[in-house]
């Protein structure tokens, strides 16, 4: 039989299939293969005899794509919650977010959370900022009230038929979100685990949770460090914009730094570039080219 990882929980593999949930434990021959499999992986498995034993998850099939952090296989798109205060929003951080995400090749969707502790003229200002991030080419979901039940559908209508992490600073409101998107989830937030003295870092194991016809990941929080995942010289191919003007840079291999006559330097004199993504863009590089010899001496 044929299924999909949902959870791992210490040695057991629970497999959907056909909106059922079967544990299994690694078969193994699986094991001596040196095949770890990880969430979202489609295996096939043998199922339990009627003895009262589990079945044994045999092989793991060809994956599409696997993250690392957090370990999850086979994702379409990563729901990237932002908050648009407390933490106050910036693009530096967001901007980080999508260089990790751009590196992985997944669609993305980018959600402002906690707006309604905007004023008017605060959220007008991040709604210009988001109309950016949309020309870019990234989906935005920026409601005036969060969780109005028309917003709330909208943005289900993106689960269906896809297997979405939801990612973003801690604190941001991700496990909220998810709370009133799959009410049945009860993930713990922040607020209630402060309540129960468990610190403030809610997310921890990975489960895939069915959702509106998709399946849902909850991720832990990363820190800006990790994100930035990236050669220096293979930085700018992250930025989706910069790409698609680059082959007018006088300089193949223009870096967009320093060289003359480039193209990604004029679309921010002329404003179809942002001018903050391209801030952010020297600063991750600078930290790139500052951490090199670190990175050096891992690949060796
Ligand atoms: N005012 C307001 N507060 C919100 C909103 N969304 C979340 N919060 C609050 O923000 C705090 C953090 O929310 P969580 O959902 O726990 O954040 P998280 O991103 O899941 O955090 P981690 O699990 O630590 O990564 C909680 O106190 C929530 O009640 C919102 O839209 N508006
Ligand atoms: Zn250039």
């Amino acid at each position: 039989m044929q299924g999909q990882i949902i959870q791992l929980l210490s040695g057991y593999y629970d497999i959907a299939v056909d909106g059922q949930v079967i544990r299994t434990r690694a078969a193994g021959n699986l094991r001596n293969k040196h095949v770890s499999p990880i969430v979202g992986d489609f295996v096939e498995f043998t199922p339990a005899p009627d003895n009262g034993e589990l079945g044994y998850l045999t092989s793991v099939l060809p994956r599409r794509n696997a993250l690392v952090r957090p370990p999850v296989a086979n994702v379409d798109q990563a729901m990237v919650v932002t908050a648009a205060a407390e933490p106050d929003f910036a693009t530096n951080l967001l901007d980080r977010f999508l260089v990790y995400l751009e590196g992985q090749h997944l669609d993305v969707i980018i959600t402002m959370t906690k707006t309604d502790l905007l004023d008017e003229s605060r959220f007008d200002q991040l709604r210009v900022t988001m109309d950016g991030y949309e020309r870019i080419g990234y989906r935005i979901h920026m409601p005036r009230q969060p969780f109005l039940a028309g917003d709330l559908t909208r943005l289900s209508g993106m689960l269906a038929d896809k297997l979405t992490i939801f990612t973003g600073q801690t604190g941001a409101g991700k496990s909220t979100l998810l709370n009133h998107l799959v009410p049945e989830l009860e993930l713990d937030t922040a607020a209630i685990s402060k309540s129960l003295n468990r610190g403030k870092h809610t997310t921890r194991k990975t489960t895939l949770y069915p959702a509106h016809g998709g399946l849902v990941a909850d991720t832990p929080g990363f820190s800006s460090l990790e994100l930035l995942d990236v050669e220096t010289e293979e930085l700018r191919d992250r930025f989706p914009e910069f790409v698609s003007v680059a082959g007018n840079c006088k300089f193949r291999g223009c870096q967009h730094l320093r060289e003359p006559q480039c193209a990604v330097k004029a679309g921010v004199a002329d404003g179809t570039i942002m001018q903050s993504r391209y801030d952010n863009y020297q600063q991750f590089h600078e930290e790139l080219a500052a951490r090199k010899p670190v990175y050096d001496k891992k690949k060796r």
